[in-house]
């Protein structure tokens, strides 16, 4: 069977369709799709991993792991979540779109809001494509976590604002351990709104977080069927972490696990 994908360009840029969504999967990640009642953002870690536990090839280069078919299951998951949020490494190394391109059955689609943290102001959001996104009214522009010492740039202060999105300012470098800023930064993005969040990476993030059951509520690993190598970027938390509630769903190529920190 042939598949064609239609690209649909706008300002030059294409937004490629998804596959359908696989059905098996909408009842396998329900039970670990957000829930409401808390009074933290529910939070999904959610990533994709080579067999030797690598999420790219190099550091600060994007690699595709995931089979298209789960690249819609995570647009699905996109959909179900406030916010998406990545670190700075993952921003300057994949210059990432961070919108939702699942569409439901009834045609709408339900985009999250773009976390971005960036302690230091690294990220020239004017130049970045997410503000093409933005412009193009196919994604949300993004709250920016800074920390309260940094300037942005009076250009990305003026784009950012009059696309909706905000430079938020936290006490983000002044903590001994980055860790203890993870209940700072949930207390801000849930009076901001954000009621849950996706966390897809980077690196970074994701072995904080693996030790760090108090803020994951939900575990979500595509593993695809590939080794990237000893140069690749690893994901390996620095101390043992167990996992409990686990499900697994097999595709054409990859395997998703979802489970909970214990
Ligand atoms: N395969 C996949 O699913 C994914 C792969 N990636 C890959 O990951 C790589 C990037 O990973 P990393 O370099 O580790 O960068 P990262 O995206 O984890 O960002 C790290 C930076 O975020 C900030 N940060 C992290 N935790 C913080 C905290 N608690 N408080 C304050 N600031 C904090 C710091 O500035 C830190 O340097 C890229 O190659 C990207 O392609 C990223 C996301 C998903
Ligand atoms: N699910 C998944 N599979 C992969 O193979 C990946 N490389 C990633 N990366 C994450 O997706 C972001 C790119 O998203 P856009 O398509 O540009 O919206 C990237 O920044 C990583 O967070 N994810």
């Amino acid at each position: 069977m042939f598949i064609i994908y239609f690209p649909v360009f706008s300002n030059n840029r294409a937004y490629m369709s998804l596959l359908p969504l696989v059905p098996s999967l909408k009842p396998f990640l329900e039970d670990y799709l957000p829930r409401p009642g808390s009074n933290k953002p529910f939070v999904t870690l959610t990533y994709a991993q080579s067999l030797d536990s690598r999420i790219a090839a190099k550091p600060g280069e994007q690699t595709k792991i995931s089979h298209l078919e789960t690249k819609t299951m995570t647009h699905y998951i996109r959909s179900k979540h406030d916010g998406i949020m990545v670190g700075i490494g993952t921003v300057l190394a994949d210059d990432p779109k961070l919108n939702c391109r699942f569409e439901a059955d009834d045609g709408h689609i339900s985009t999250p809001r773009p976390v971005i943290l960036d302690p230091t102001g690294k990220w020239v959001y004017n130049k970045s494509q997410l503000r093409s996104v933005c412009d193009d009214n196919k994604g949300l522009a993004p709250f920016i976590l800074i920390d309260d010492t940094v300037t942005p740039s009076n250009e990305d202060i003026e784009v950012i604002e009059k696309q909706g999105g905000a430079f938020v300012k936290l006490p983000l470098l002044s903590s001994s351990n980055r860790i203890d800023n993870w209940k700072v930064i949930l207390a801000k993005l849930f009076e901001l709104g954000i009621k849950s969040i996706m966390i897809e990476g980077g690196a970074s993030i994701i072995n904080d977080l693996l030790i760090y059951n108090e803020v994951v509520d939900s575990l979500i690993i595509t593993i695809g069927p590939v080794f990237l190598g000893k140069d690749g970027v690893e994901v390996s938390p620095s101390k043992h972490a167990d996992l409990i509630d686990i499900k697994w769903w097999q595709g054409i190529q990859d395997s998703v696990l979802c489970a909970r920190l214990t």
